[in-house]
C-alpha cells in the first residue's frame, strides 16, 4: 500500500555539514499489518517515518500510495492526502500545553472544513472509547500520563485515517503503560488498520501484533532485509 523505491534523503546537500540520512531504502509496508522499523539511535528510523508518511519529502526515490504515485505531488495535495490517509503518534505525544484535551483532539480536523458541531460531537466520541469523556474540558498538562497516551491516539484516529504512524510510542512509558500502549494497537489492528512504528524498545519489537521487522543501519536497510 505504501512504496518507496530506492529513496534517498540527504540534509545539507552540498553543504560541508551534508549528510546521508536514508540510502537505496525500498520497501513495501503491507495493509492492516504492523510494521516496526528498528534500529540503533541516528539510524534514520524518524526520517524514514516521515517519508512514509508524506511529512517529508525524499531527496531522490519515489513514492506510490495505494497505487498512486506521490513522490512529486505540490504540497497542497499532499497535505490533503496527509491528512486523510495518516494518524501520527509523536514521541512524548506532542500534545498543545494550554487548550483542553477535546481542543487537541479536534486540531488535526479543521483544516477538512467540517462543521464544528459535527466535529465536535465525533471528537466527543472518539473520547468515548478512550474513557477520556470526562476529561474533555482539561487542559492536557492536567492529565496523567496514561490518559495524555490515550488522548494522543485519539488525536491520531480524528479523521479516521486507515494508517497509524507512531515514533518511538513507549520510549517514554513505563512496562504497564507500553503494554496498554500494545493493546491499543492490538485493537486497531484487528479493526483493519495499517501501523507503522519506529522503535528500538524490545517491548514493541517482540510484541505479538507485529507481523514485520524493518531492520535499519546507518540509512540503509539492513542486510538480508527483503522489500
Ligand atoms: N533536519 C536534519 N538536518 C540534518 N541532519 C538530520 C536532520 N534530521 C535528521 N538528521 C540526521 O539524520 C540521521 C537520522 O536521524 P533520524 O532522526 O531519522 O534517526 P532515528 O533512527 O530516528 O534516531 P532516534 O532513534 O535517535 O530518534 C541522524 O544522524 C540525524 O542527526
Amino acid at each position: 500500500m505504501i512504496s518507496l523505491h530506492d529513496v534517498s534523503k540527504i540534509f545539507n546537500s552540498g553543504k560541508a555539514n551534508e549528510y546521508a540520512a536514508l540510502r537505496g531504502i525500498t520497501v513495501d509496508i503491507a495493509p492492516c499489518r504492523v510494521t516496526v522499523l528498528k534500529g540503533p539511535s541516528g539510524s534514520g528510523k524518524t526520517t524514514l517515518l516521515s517519508i512514509l508518511g508524506g511529512m517529508a519529502r525524499p531527496t531522490t526515490g519515489r513514492i506510490v500510495l495505494f497505487d498512486r504515485e506521490i513522490t512529486s505531488l505540490p504540497e497542497r495535495f499532499l497535505s490533503d492526502i496527509r491528512r486523510r490517509t495518516f494518524g501520527f503518534i509523536f514521541q512524548q505525544f506532542n500534545l498543545i500545553r494550554g487548550i483542553s484535551l477535546l481542543e487537541n483532539v479536534m486540531i488535526p480536523a479543521y483544516p477538512m472544513g467540517e462543521r464544528h458541531g459535527l466535529l465536535k460531537a465525533r471528537a466527543m466520541s472518539t473520547l468515548e472509547v478512550y474513557g477520556l469523556a470526562g476529561r474533555a474540558a482539561t487542559r492536557v498538562e492536567l492529565l496523567s500520563g496514561g490518559e495524555m497516551q490515550r488522548a494522543a491516539i485519539a488525536r491520531a484516529l480524528i479523521n479516521d485515517p486507515p494508517v497509524i504512524i507512531a515514533d518511538e510510542p513507549t520510549a517514554h512509558l513505563d512496562t504497564k503503560l507500553s503494554g496498554e500502549f500494545l493493546d491499543h494497537m492490538t485493537r486497531l489492528k484487528d479493526e483493519g488498520k495499517t501501523i507503522i512504528m519506529a522503535s528500538h524498545d524490545p517491548l514493541v519489537i517482540d510484541a505479538g501484533l507485529v507481523d514485520r521487522i524493518v531492520a535499519i543501519r546507518d540509512g540503509r536497510l539492513a542486510d538480508g532485509a527483503a522489500p
